[in-house]
């Protein structure tokens, strides 16, 4: 369904600009689709009747622990391994029919890229270059263009055998982009990468997506980075897809009438402390979104089942209280990837 090109009403509503627009309307157009994929070593079921869709400019985060059959899906997608059954299309062609043309418009960054050690950082891309038949003069200008967009400009030179496994990691995103991929498939990129570079690492990324249109696939157990970029979601466990979807979604569908918590602290007057709290929590249950009220001493815990923070503190405040405190928290996703691990979610019953 298509999205409305302008952010819902209530939450500051403003015209996108030419370049939201063009990204909205990218992402709309779905570029990998899996349908039944599966897949089985002998009688090991390692994906499972896989159906998703991910669309053109997203950057999507594929979590799950190990074994879970990401790397499996990964190789599907890029036609290097066979699926049993099912189907998995990459820029719209068959991977499993035309691995080659897919290889063209797909970089794939593995958690460990090999480069010739004795060669310098400028070279290996020029070879990976070559090797996708890039003519000499603009594979030099994308090279240069390349290492100085991941920072690597004044290590070009550099053999990239003593390269860090920072600088490493981005001259791989370089090689991968040599080839002007429409899809990243990139298996935990920041893996043994200090914080900074993670950072800027990621801060690359989410550009790539934005500005170029790239399509960014994310294969980590890094949850907070995940959720740092991207913009959905899926959860693999046992080959199979428990969920997908943006943060705020899967908040909502997994802790229901739960999904916002609210803490709010008030100054009672002198001896009407309970007449006073009985009137409080009158006046919080009845913003809407409110779906239950307790006092802990001196907290008052609100849970909604959607974001209700401005609508409590104007409540409050309006009816005569003193609002000396109010915190407000969403479900992060390490709390919504361990609530999957939880209740006997994690065997796929969910889906
Ligand atoms: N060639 C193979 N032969 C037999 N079993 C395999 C093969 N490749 C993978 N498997 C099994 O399939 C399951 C899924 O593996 P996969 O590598 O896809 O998981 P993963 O989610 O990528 O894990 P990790 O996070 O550790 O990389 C595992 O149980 C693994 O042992």
């Amino acid at each position: 369904m298509a999205r409305p090109l302008h952010y819902p009403a209530g939450a500051g509503q403003r015209l996108l600009s030419v370049q939201e627009i063009r990204k909205e309307v990218a992402v709309s157009t779905p570029i990998i689709e899996l349908r039944g994929l599966t897949k089985r070593y002998g009688d090991f079921l390692a994906v499972d009747g896989l159906d998703l869709t991910i669309r053109k400019g997203e950057v999507f985060g594929l979590l799950g622990p190990n074994g879970a059959g990401k790397s499996t899906t990964i190789l599907m997608m890029l036609g290097l391994t066979e699926p049993s059954s099912g189907s998995v299309e990459v820029c719209g062609i068959d991977a499993t029919v035309n691995p080659i043309e897919v290889k063209r418009r797909v970089g794939y960054l593995p958690d460990d890229i090999g480069f010739y050690e004795s060669y310098n950082g400028m070279d290996n891309l020029l070879y990976t270059a070559r090797l996708n038949r890039i003519p000499e003069d603009e594979a030099v200008a994308r090279a240069q263009r390349l290492l100085s967009r991941v920072g690597l400009a004044g290590e070009a030179a550099k053999k990239t055998g003593k390269y860090s496994r920072g600088m490493r990691q981005r001259l791989g995103l370089a090689d991968v982009l040599i080839k002007n991929p429409e899809v990243i498939i990139l298996d935990e990129p920041t893996l043994g990468i200090d914080p900074q570079g993670v950072r800027e690492f990621l801060e690359l990324i989410v550009r790539l997506s934005r500005e170029e249109g790239i399509t960014v696939l994310l294969s980590s157990h890094h949850l907070h980075q995940v959720q740092q970029v991207c913009d959905r979601v899926g959860i693999f466990v046992g080959g199979k897809l428990l969920a997908d979807g943006d943060i705020p979604t899967l908040s909502a569908q997994l802790f229901a009438n739960e999904a916002f918590k609210i803490t709010i602290r008030v100054k009672f007057s002198e001896g009407k402390q309970d007449t006073e709290k009985q009137r409080l929590m009158q006046v919080v249950q009845s913003v809407e979104g409110v779906t239950s009220v307790q006092f802990d001493q001196d907290d008052i815990h609100i849970s909604c089942y959607k974001d209700a923070t401005p609508h409590v503190a104007r409540a409050v405040i309006e009816n005569g209280f003193d609002l000396i405190h109010l915190n407000h928290k969403e479900h992060g996703l390490d709390e919504i990837y361990h609530r999957y691990f939880e209740g006997g979610k994690a065997d796929g019953k969910t889906k």
